[in-house]
């Protein structure tokens, strides 16, 4: 599992540490870290004589960057800072000065000729996004063709919610320190990290147990999904409903059902007018033309996939005491007091734009903002909410750590692999995962098997996705 933290958080934990250490050695771990990162990055044999520039703010991100910077430098790189702060961490300075590193105040001359640049302008202290002067700078760094690393976070990101107001600058890469912090690990921030990594600073020793995001690796998700035991059959697998599709929408139902058939539950029961396309396609399907309420015993139910503008089958589905997935057609003029008053879990997936309806904003500020959107989701429906998009998020209705997907691709925007999904996280809860490990579990499922479609680079449709995810789930369940 890949854990991260909020900025309180850290800071306690920093200071917890520090209180047990000589002053500066949290520094010089992060530094050391730093500097062996951009060692790699710069290639074997490529530190002596390559052209460093450091982008130094005014607090402990600059100092970081100074640290690394004296490091690269005593190892026969040309290393040149750029101060761009209202102040500059003098120890920091101090060494890279003794380093044989030398101060600019013209940082367009040293960025045209930089192999690699280091953005020490903000971290976890930075506020809103880049200062008007750091502007230019940060754009003349990304245009210059060097490599850009950013200090444990992109300077302009917030690290807490993923949100970028204003201008960031753009990593190559990113080496945090301690723990990731959740802008890392969510759009629009992610976007700007690059490729990540973590220096181990002995924070884990002091951090709390519960993480603020979490996101499941390949050993996590093949711990949580469904075996059947040698005593099992279809029933005790569990039985999946899909209320899905309508006469102007039947690909959808088609669709729900594919993913659901290769998501672990033992039986699919389809309901709804679009039997014959179902059938057609999965002949494994049992089939009837509804209501739901006289389909016969499931274990959890999917309903909302290209139902149109007919909600009745949604209220009925509600009704029932046993898991149920709402999706799509389903969550329009969703109710907030009758998805409260169920005892059984309710799963929500909603992407960015129904979202933003179900809470009255705009889809914009689900985009910007989408941490705050699924915790708001789930705490107003009483529910788990899956929210569907770039990043993938899924919370639970108890607060917690909300889980972000790792897996995926933007090749997955396609129309119909939502549906795909549906099925798929919901055969996940009749085989009896919660609610939260359905929803992730079945994300990082999709996400992998678009990713294994699309492998060449070209682009899949909603049918290859589901396609693909029996081979997603032995990659998951048999790694190499
Ligand atoms: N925690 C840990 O475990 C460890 C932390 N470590 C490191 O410390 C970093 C945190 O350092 P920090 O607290 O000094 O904050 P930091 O991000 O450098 O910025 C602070 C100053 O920036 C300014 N500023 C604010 N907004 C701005 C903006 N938009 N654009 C431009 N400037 C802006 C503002 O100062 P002002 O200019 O207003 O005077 C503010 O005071 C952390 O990210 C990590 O790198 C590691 O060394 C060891 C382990
Ligand atoms: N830019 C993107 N990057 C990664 N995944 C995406 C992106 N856009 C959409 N997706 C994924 O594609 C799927 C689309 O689902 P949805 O919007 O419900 O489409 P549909 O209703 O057509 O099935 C979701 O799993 C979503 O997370
Ligand atoms: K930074």
């Amino acid at each position: 599992m890949r854990t991260a933290h909020r900025v309180e958080t850290v800071r306690a934990a920093e200071a917890a540490l520090m209180a047990r250490l000589p002053e500066g050695a949290l520094m010089q771990r992060a530094a050391a870290g730093l500097a062996a990162a951009c060692c790699s990055l710069l290639g074997k044999g490529r530190v002596y004589g390559a052209r460093v520039v450091l982008l130094v703010g005014s607090g402990d991100n600059g100092g970081d960057a100074l640290y690394a910077g004296a490091r690269l430098a005593r190892r026969g790189a040309g290393v040149t800072a750029v101060p761009l702060g209202t102040r500059t961490h003098p120890g920091g300075l101090a060494a890279l000065r003794a380093a044989g590193g030398r101060i600019t105040d013209d940082p367009f001359e040293a960025l045209a000729v930089a192999d690699l640049v280091l953005d020490g302008i903000t971290g976890i202290g930075g506020r809103g996004g880049l200062r008007p002067d750091a502007v230019p700078v940060a754009r003349a760094a990304r245009g210059s063709g060097a490599v850009v690393v950013a200090v444990d976070l992109p300077s302009g990101v917030d690290a807490d919610t993923g949100e970028v107001a204003g201008e960031a600058l753009r990593a190559d890469a990113t080496i945090t320190f301690g723990t990731y912090k959740p802008g890392l690990l969510v759009d629009p921030a992610r976007e700007y990290a690059g490729a990540l990594r973590l220096v181990d600073i002995g924070l884990d020793a002091v951090l709390p147990g519960v993480p603020d995001l979490e996101a499941l690796q390949h050993q996590d998700v093949a711990w949580l999904l469904p075996v059947p035991g040698a005593e099992s059959d279809k029933y005790r697998r569990g039985v999946l409903g899909v209320v899905a599709g309508s006469a102007r929408y039947p690909g959808a139902a088609v669709l729900a059902v594919a993913g659901a058939l290769r998501g672990g539950a033992g039986a699919v029961r389809y309901v709804g007018p679009a039997g014959d396309a179902v059938i057609a396609a999965h002949p494994e399907t049992l089939v009837h033309a509804g209501p739901p309420s006289k389909a016969g015993r499931v274990q959890a139910w999917v309903v909302g996939p290209g139902l149109g503008e007919d909600p009745g089958p949604v209220a009925e589905v509600l009704a029932a005491d046993v898991p149920v997935l709402v999706d799509a057609d389903g969550l329009r003029g969703l109710d907030p007091a009758a998805v409260r008053a169920r005892t059984a879990p309710t799963l929500l997936t909603p992407h960015a734009g129904e979202a933003a309806a179900l809470l009255g904003v705009a889809r914009e500020d689900v985009e910007a903002g989408r941490l705050a959107a699924v915790r708001e989701l789930a705490a107003r429906f009483g529910a788990t909410v899956l929210l569907k998009g770039s990043t993938t998020l899924v919370c639970g209705p108890g607060g917690g750590p909300v889980r972000v997907n790792p897996t995926g691709t933007s090749w997955l925007a396609t129309a119909g692999s939502g549906d795909v999904l549906s099925g798929l996280a919901g055969s996940l809860l009749a085989a009896g995962l919660s609610a939260l490990d359905a929803g992730s579990c079945g994300a990082y499922l999709h996400g992998l098997a678009a990713r294994r479609a699309s492998a060449a680079g070209a682009p899949v449709t909603a049918t290859d996705v589901a396609g693909s995810l029996r081979d997603a789930w032995l990659d998951v369940t048999s790694p190499a």
